[in-house]
Formats: structure tokens, sequence, C-alpha cells
């Protein structure tokens, strides 16, 4: 039986007998069910981590290939000048960037001159930052086992950080550990994105300048049905999706603006 189908009967068991109380509805939702919806979230998190473990190599292997393919030949991602991305790590079983990475950074004719922004934890505060790489050695490993940037650059200079740049970031590839066709995403529980995510917001705002459109990396298993993925508040929806299957656009700005 396929994974997604085991999620999807789990999703619908789970939720007939209570044990996932859908947030459908938008109001934020009372001081006591918040901690019902971390709970919730953290289950939702075990099962998604068991059904990355159980897919096939070759199959996640052809899905990193195609997902990434995808992403290289999209206007948007083309067309983008600045963009954020995750550096992503075999351990958690992400959809592979390093292909589209490496393009960046190759300077070839599919991403000539774009400026590249990749996540640095600063604390366990869910604080990140973005901070600008221009080749891939610029990268260590943190305790987490994940490649970030280096505050410093080899000559000794701080490197760029996007919430102090002149110009605004057009894309931000995120990860993710499962969504829905509704734009939401359930990340790792660190808040890293949300935070960061919201503050970018806030600033692009602040300075008149386009939002970034979010797009996140999805294996097919990883999009569950609507209404499974629990929110709260502080939870941001993503304007897009990229699986194996194609782009899925959700937000206006993503039917407006990817071409598709
Ligand atoms: N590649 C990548 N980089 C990223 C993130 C990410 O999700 N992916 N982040 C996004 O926030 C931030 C780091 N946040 C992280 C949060 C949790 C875990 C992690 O190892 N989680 C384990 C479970 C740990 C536990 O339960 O104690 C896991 O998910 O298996 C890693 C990174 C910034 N950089
Ligand atoms: N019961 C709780 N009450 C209040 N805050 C909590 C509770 N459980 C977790 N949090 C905090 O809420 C924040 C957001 O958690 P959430 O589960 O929404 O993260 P996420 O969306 O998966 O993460 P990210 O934004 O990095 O993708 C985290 O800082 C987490 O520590």
């Amino acid at each position: 039986m396929r994974a997604q189908t085991v999620m999807t009967q789990w999703c619908t068991r789970a939720a007939a007998c209570g044990q996932l109380r859908m947030s459908t509805n938008t109001n934020t939702p009372k001081h006591d069910d918040i901690d019902a919806i971390f709970k919730q979230k953290r289950f939702l998190r075990t099962q998604v981590r068991k059904t990355l473990k159980s897919i096939d190599p070759s199959l996640k292997s052809h899905q990193d290939n195609t997902v990434q393919d995808i992403v290289l030949g999209a206007p948007w991602f083309r067309s983008s000048r600045r963009l954020c991305a995750y550096i992503s790590c075999a351990a958690l079983r992400e959809v592979d960037t390093s292909k589209i990475l490496s393009q960046i950074l190759q300077h070839n004719s599919t991403t000539d001159g774009k400026k590249l922004y990749v996540p640095r934890v600063e604390d366990k505060n869910s604080h990140m930052r973005m901070l600008h790489i221009s080749r891939i050695d610029d990268l260590i490993a943190n305790s987490m086992d994940i490649l970030e940037p280096t505050p410093v650059d080899a000559d000794g200079n701080a490197r760029e950080d996007v919430m102090q740049a002149n110009d605004p970031v057009d894309l931000f590839l995120l990860p993710g550990l499962a969504f829905d066709r509704s734009g939401r995403r359930l990340g790792r529980g660190g808040g890293y994105y949300d935070t960061f995510l919201k503050n970018y917001q806030d600033l692009a705002k602040t300075r008149n300048w386009k939002q970034p459109l979010l797009v996140a990396l999805s294996y097919s298993e990883q999009i569950l049905d609507e209404g499974v993925i629990p929110m709260t508040s502080s939870d941001l929806p993503v304007d897009a999706l990229v699986s194996p299957e194609g782009v899925i656009p959700i937000s206006t700005t993503a039917l407006n603006s990817m071409d598709l």
C-alpha cells in the first residue's frame, strides 16, 4: 500500500476518533486549544517522519530530480534575482536542493546573476538569519548536522544578512514536513521559518517592496488531505508547492505570477 494511502487512512481514522481536531475555521483558537494543536502537530510529525522513512530510496531520488528540474525550468525561478533557499539535509529526508543550489552558484545561463541567501540558526529561540553565500564551501555543519554559513566569510567580512539587504528577495524555497493544497505547511516545530517569514513580510511592507513568492518543495507523500494539518495564527501559508507531479499554485499571487 502506498505511503500516501496509509497516511490518508490514518488521518481519516484519527479525525474520526478525535485525535485530530482540525482547525478548519480561521478563528484564533482559544488558549486552552493551543496545547492540543501543538500536540496534534507533534503526532502528525511522527507519522510523516515514518512515511518519509518508508519511501524507497530510488523513488525518493527520482522525486528529488524531478522536483529540482521543475524548479530549474520554471519561469518564476529563472526570472528571480534574489532568493532564500534551504540546504537540504539527507538525514531529515528533505527534498534535495543540491542541484538547484549548485546551479545558482555556478552562474550558468539559467541562473546567471542570482543572489543566494541560506539559513543559519542563531539560537533555540526560533531565531534564524538568512545569510548570503557565493560558494558551497561557505557552509559548515551545525550542531543539528545541517550545513549552514559561517557568520563571517573567508576574508573576515560579515556575510550580508538578508534583513539588511538593500534589495528585495523575490523567491523563498521552503522545506517542511507536510503540506496541503490550501497552502498549509507543517514545519519541524522550531518556529524558525514562521518567525523569519513574518519579519521579512513586515520588512517588505515597510519598504513598499513586492512580497516574495513562498514556494515549498515536497515529495508526493508529504501532500496531505485538506484539513489534516493543524494551524495556529502564527503559521504562514505558502503561495505554491512543487512536487514531482508539478507546480501547485495556491495563492492569488501564485496564480497571477507563476505563468502556469
Ligand atoms: N535544511 C533545513 N535547514 C533548516 C531548517 C529545515 O527545516 N531544514 N529549519 C527549519 O526550521 C531551521 C532549523 N530547524 C530545525 C528544526 C528541527 C530539526 C530536527 O532535526 N528535527 C528532528 C526532530 C528533533 C526533535 O524532535 O527533537 C526531525 O525533524 O526529525 C532540524 C532543524 C533552519 N535550517
Ligand atoms: N504548547 C505550546 N504552547 C506554545 N508554544 C509552543 C507550544 N509547543 C511548541 N510551541 C512553540 O511554538 C513555535 C512554533 O511551533 P510550530 O509547531 O508552529 O512550528 P513549525 O511551524 O513547525 O516550525 P517552522 O516555522 O520552523 O516551520 C515554536 O517556537 C515552538 O517551540
